[in-house]
């Protein structure tokens, strides 16, 4: 297995080259040169498999000759371990047709846990077994940021700067990150929203000579190891829910703003799981929805709502499905990305926008619609769903369908967002780890929201003792 830019001006890389270089060196977004494709019998075999047995299986169709199985095995099993729950990540069932599906019993509470817990353990074995010094420069909207501080938290030699916008997550998202004391980990706060923040990395990461020097390592999901991760709790989830499910066809209703978990399960759709509908939830921040129904991408007003995590304008993934959606043509991304910088838009008409129909339903749910089922569930069947969860409960509603079963993406803990719930009168009591927090010192820096302020702070950060060649990078590692 390979990995190849989408816009074709890289070389192909192996699976541990495409994990290091994060975002294509050619301003691209790095995918397998060929989808697995799974047999009926293979499915079959996979349907018993614990998560970790199944996360080996679906993982070694992608990593190649990059890791043995017993590599991959130990890094699979090490990240799993600090999960909450023995099944990783269960399927409840909250409705007569729909499951959700809990991805938020890793260490922060939310589903990032369940990639950043395995590329947190990656980058520690790429760094003890190749020397590559592991500068992790990421941006969040909460959820991202707190699960990869925790995920190389402890990691001899790897140092990490998290930018989220400044007042703009939740106050457990932002204790999560800020109360990590820690010489290897900085937090910038910048006055802006998370679209800045992305905006940012992607500049910083695009200047390759200062990528270069400063060995920049991307954890957002821009980075293929992120997604192929996420690819297999639709696996297990389907496997859990297909047989009670009687014949009937399997959705599932992810929550989503940057595209990546619902391009996760396009993946596991294209590697042959028989997912029937891929139903998009999005916040009022909508260019997604949009973008599905009316062919349209293009950003509007940026709008704070009760699901702050997915208040983004600008969905990160969407490249890699132009990618797909465009018969895997790089020159066509090409000319669709630079419109995009040009013009400010995507469309798509005709034939691509049955296709992007035919790939996805999509609702936007409104801040109203969004608080209201969360207390419909709350009484109705005593189930707390988080507000970004409620938004993916409320589309799957939504296009609910005589015949049809849906599991809806549990994405966080509902204590993540105490301020949203409370609207609705709802009094929870909050996991003591998540309790401890209020009585931590916080760290943070607040900057301008612009590339050059950030390297400002990046350069003393990465360079200096952190900095150097692979080779003193190491002698660091080790000292
Ligand atoms: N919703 C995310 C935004 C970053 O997305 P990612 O999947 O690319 O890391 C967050 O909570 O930070």
């Amino acid at each position: 297995m390979r990995y190849i830019s989408t816009r074709g001006g890289t070389a192909p890389a192996g699976f541990i080259d495409a994990v290091l270089m994060g975002l294509a060196d050619d301003g691209g977004l790095l995918v397998p040169d060929a989808m697995p494709q799974l047999s009926p019998e293979t499915l079959e075999a996979w349907r018993t498999l614990s998560y970790t047995d199944l996360a080996v299986e679906v993982l070694s169709l992608f990593t190649g000759d990059d890791l043995t199985r017993e590599e991959l095995q130990g890094l699979v099993r090490g990240s799993y371990a600090t999960f909450r729950h023995p099944e990783v990540t269960p399927v409840q069932k909250i409705g007569d047709n729909l499951h959700v599906l809990e991805l938020f019993h890793g260490p922060t509470f939310a589903f990032k846990d369940v990639a950043l817990q395995f590329l947190g353990n990656l980058y520690a074995h790429i760094a003890a077994k190749t020397g590559s010094i592991i500068h992790i420069l990421g941006a969040t909207s909460g959820d991202t940021g707190a699960s990869a501080i925790e995920g190389v938290r402890g990691k001899e030699g790897i140092h990490i700067c998290i930018l989220y916008p400044h007042g703009k997550v939740s106050r457990v998202q932002e204790l999560q990150m800020t109360t990590i004391q820690g010489e290897n980990v900085l937090n910038l706060a910048i006055r802006g929203t998370f679209d800045d923040a992305q905006r940012i990395i992607k500049e910083i990461f695009a200047d390759a000579a200062f990528k270069r020097e400063y060995h920049l390592r991307a954890i957002n999901s821009i980075n293929i190891a992120r997604i192929l991760a996420q690819v297999v709790y639709y696996f297990y989830a389907y496997f859990r829910v297909s047989g009670e499910a009687d014949g009937r066809r399997v959705n599932f209703s992810v929550p989503t703003g940057n595209f990546g978990d619902i391009f996760a399960g396009y993946l596991a759709k294209q590697m042959g799981l028989p997912i029937h509908r891929l139903i998009l939830a999005t916040n009022e921040n909508d260019i997604l929805t949009r973008f599905v129904n009316t062919g349209l991408y293009r950003p509007a007003a940026f709008r704070s709502t009760h699901s702050p995590s997915m208040d983004i304008q600008v969905a990160s993934n969407f490249e890699r499905y132009l990618y797909y959606l465009h018969g895997e043509k790089p020159e066509m991304v090409r000319e669709l990305m630079a419109g995009f910088g040009a013009q400010g838009e995507v469309r798509a008409s005709g034939e691509v926008l049955a296709q992007v129909q035919a790939d996805f339903s999509a609702y936007s749910i409104e801040n109203e619609a969004c608080l209201n089922t969360i207390h419909g569930h709350y009484h109705g069947r005593a189930y707390l769903l988080d507000p970004h969860t409620a938004c993916g409960v409320a589309a799957a509603e939504l296009g609910a369908v005589e015949g049809e079963v849906t599991v809806a993406l549990a994405t966080a803990h509902p204590a993540k967002f105490d301020e949203s719930i409370r609207l609705r009168e709802i009094t929870q009591t909050f996991p003591e780890s998540i309790q401890a927090l209020f009585e931590l010192p916080q760290r943070q820096t607040v900057v301008e929201a612009t590339a050059e302020a950030v390297r400002q702070k990046l350069v003393p950060f990465f360079g200096g003792e952190a900095g150097g060649t692979e080779a003193q990078g190491k002698a660091i590692t080790s000292a």
